[in-house]
């Protein structure tokens, strides 16, 4: 998490900065997205006529213009809000400009080829094209490696510095530009064109530019439309009331009565709350695409996760050749090694590494070989030759395919490798079994912990693979998830995802590979790791760039978080109502009724005193609760009741005294100096 650098919430620059743009926000067009504040700013444009045509005639600081004034601050006070929120993403979206890089790429002419090129500057490189990244360069473009393996630096973009491997074939095949190559060679073939690589969008992001209402956004703004609209009836049907009471209110009083009643105060931080969200995602270094997405993990039911690479480092290795009965370990080996002839997959190079580093054997591809490339749904691989065949791959997948049954020794074998938590491969050579590979692969540490932690967050960690039962029920208990699904295809994934969302829950699921992408596309939250492919990467609404699957503790936090304090500020923001309606209501009516005078609880001095009073507090109190807006309400796991329970006691009871506190102090010190008096 090194390149997320803690912004300060009262950074100079950036307040400097908000402190114009909340001007330019006051457009009316662009301000209309927010109803509220629209609202206001008519009403505040309404009273600044008044105003005007008061000041010309009567006294030029009267009033009218005092009002008129705090009407506009309260507006200003809202978008400045919204202003900050998006300036501190702006600040994170520099440092990451300054990782775009303006590199010269090595353009292939001819892939096969791989010492002409063409130097290419980075933005005019396109789909398609394949690129030579050598070791010290700057990958130009976001890519997946075709052919080479190397470390990477992905520090500008991740923030770790630590180099990763990338390589050709398997889930760790995706390469992103603005990182740069700290060893050997890879050829690229570029995946995005300019303006729209992983960098780009990310950058799009933390600014803000790509920022939509979420439907969540959209109900509560058309339920503070809604109670706009009945204080704006309330209030027209007040006027009606008070001219049979032979009492006529000024445009100002009503104005400020009613800017004081409608929720300004949640209508002013509402974009902010989620703008916020989002940035606190990228501080733990998550960059999520959807706040609909951050929202959905405020709420998630149930989290799958996909085992290699995910759960276990990734990088399955070949540790050990296990022959059928009567079969020499050589002869197997060999086997092995022909079956793996083709597969471009780091598991079929390590089958190849094994088999030369044990029996020097390295056999050259035969003319006319056919190539069986490994894919998730049939979860095997080999090569067919001069009337040869060899398979490899997932033990149920090879016996189903020859129509065979194991042996007793054979099954015996599978299983242990399985308890260890490897991967057991059949291989076959002509239509006969010959024996077993083991795949070795490590849980990550400390994910135990981790997953427990999400159990007593009520979450149900659920990991799906492709492997066999057993080596999935190692793995399960070594990792301590609640349940797990093996000899899973991709088809599988989804379908358990549609399911559980069936049932009405949320999922989120963490994967890697290209396998996982139509799940990582269906799930409510979909969290890719950014050592995953290119396609997992597109398909999730988030990429972790840690690549830490337990990383959703975090995720599921900040999206609860995002929840509470929308619902928080929002009841502050309606239990308000009351104590400004005791400022007001007694100071409007007390010429006609004196007995009124009996609710001036606030004993606040004058009835033009009390008005301005409460609405200097109605604007102050937007800005007050900014750093509240922009920090979030602290997440407490102690459960839904009791959280609700104590947030209603918090701001609700907060939100009513607060502002008895607060307007009659604001009156006091009008009051100091002699204003309204
Ligand atoms: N290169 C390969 N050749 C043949 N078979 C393979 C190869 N790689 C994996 N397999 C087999 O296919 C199975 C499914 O692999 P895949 O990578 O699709 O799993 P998955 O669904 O992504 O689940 P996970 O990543 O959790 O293991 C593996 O468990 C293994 O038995
Ligand atoms: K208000
Ligand atoms: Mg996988």
């Amino acid at each position: 998490m090194a390149h997320a650098e803690t912004i300060s919430l009262f950074d100079g620059a950036i307040i400097r900065r908000a402190a114009l743009d909340s001007i330019a926000k006051l457009n009316p067009i662009t301000l209309m997205r927010n109803p509220v504040i629209f609202f206001t700013e008519v009403i505040s444009a309404l009273t600044s006529f008044v105003a005007a045509e008061d000041a010309l005639k009567h006294q030029p600081y009267g009033f009218p213009l005092v009002i008129a004034i705090w009407l506009w601050l309260t507006v200003l006070f809202a978008t400045f809000a919204e202003a900050v929120a998006e300036g501190r993403g702006r600040a994170r979206a520099e440092s990451l400009k300054r990782a775009r890089s303006e590199t010269m790429a090595k353009l292939l002419i001819d892939p096969r080829d791989r010492v002409i090129f063409k130097p290419t500057p980075a933005p005019d490189l396109r789909q398609g094209d394949i690129v030579l990244v050598e070791a010290g360069d700057i990958i130009p473009s976001d890519g997946e490696v075709i052919e080479g393996v190397a470390s990477v630096n992905e520090s500008a973009v991740t923030g770790e510095s630590a180099p990763v491997v990338r390589e050709a074939g398997g889930d760790r095949s995706a390469v992103t530009g603005g990182t740069h190559l700290v060893s050997d060679w890879l050829v690229v073939r570029i995946t995005a064109d300019a303006g729209s690589t992983f960098l780009d969008r990310m950058i799009a992001l933390v600014e803000g530019a790509e920022r939509r209402k979420t439907p969540n956004e959209i109900a509560l703004n058309i339920l503070l439309a809604g109670l706009t609209l009945i204080f704006l009836i309330a209030v027209v049907t007040l006027v009606g009331f008070g001219h049979y009471a032979g009492t006529s209110f000024s445009i100002p009083v009503l104005a400020a009565l009613l800017v004081c009643l409608i929720p300004t105060t949640i209508g002013g931080l509402l974009s902010a709350i989620g703008i916020a969200g989002m940035d606190r995602l990228v501080r733990f270094n998550v960059v999520a695409t959807s706040g609909r997405a951050v929202e959905a993990a405020g709420d998630v039911d149930a989290l799958l996760l996909d085992k290699t690479g995910t759960i276990t480092f990734g990088n399955r290795m070949a540790s050990g050749f296990y022959p059928a009965s009567g079969v020499a370990e050589r002869d197997l080996a060999e086997a092995c090694a022909l079956a793996s002839l083709g597969d471009d997959t780091p598991e079929g190079r390590s089958i190849l590494a094994l088999a030369r580093e044990r029996y020097s054997i390295a056999p050259q591809r035969p003319e006319g070989a056919a190539i069986i490339p490994f894919s998730a749904n049939t979860r095997m691989s080999g090569v067919d030759f001069a009337g040869h065949s060899y398979r490899k791959g997932a033990v149920d997948s090879v016996l189903a395919s020859l129509g065979t049954q194991a042996d007793a020794v054979f099954s015996e074998a599978v299983a242990r490798i399985g308890r260890a938590g490897s991967t057991p491969l059949a291989v076959a050579a002509n239509g006969r079994v010959l024996g077993l590979i083991e795949l070795k692969d490590i849980v990550k540490p400390g994910i135990k912990e981790r997953f427990s932690a999400l159990r007593s967050m009520g979450i149900r960690t659920v990991m799906v693979t492709g492997d066999n039962r057993v080596t999935a029920a190692a793995i399960a208990a070594e990792a301590g998830v609640d349940d797990y699904i093996a000899e899973a295809t991709p088809q599988n994934k989804l379908d358990y995802i549609r399911k559980v969302q069936g049932e009405g829950r949320l999922v989120a699921m963490c994967g890697d590979g290209t396998n996982d992408a139509p799940a990582l596309a269906q799930a409510d939250v979909g969290v890719a790791m950014q050592t995953g492919t290119q396609a997992a990467r597109e398909a999730g609404n988030m990429v972790d760039l840690d690549s830490d699957p337990t990383k959703l503790i975090e995720i599921v936090e900040i999206g609860k978080q995002l929840l509470i304090t929308r619902g928080a500020l929002t009841t502050f923001s309606i239990a308000n109502d009351i104590s400004k309606y005791f400022a007001i209501l007694p100071a409007i009516f007390v010429t006609t009724y004196p007995q009124l005078a009996a609710l001036n609880v606030m004993q606040l001095r004058t009835p033009e005193s009390a008005i301005l009073s409460a609405v200097i507090f109605n604007a102050l109190i937007i800005v007050a609760l900014v750093p509240l807006a922009l920090r979030g309400v602290k997440f407490r796991p102690i459960g839904a009741a009791a959280l609700l329970k104590r947030n209603l006691l918090v701001y609700g009871l907060g939100g009513i005294v607060a502002p008895f506190a607060g307007i009659k102090l604001i009156d006091m010190a009008l009051g100091a100096f002699n204003i309204f008096s």
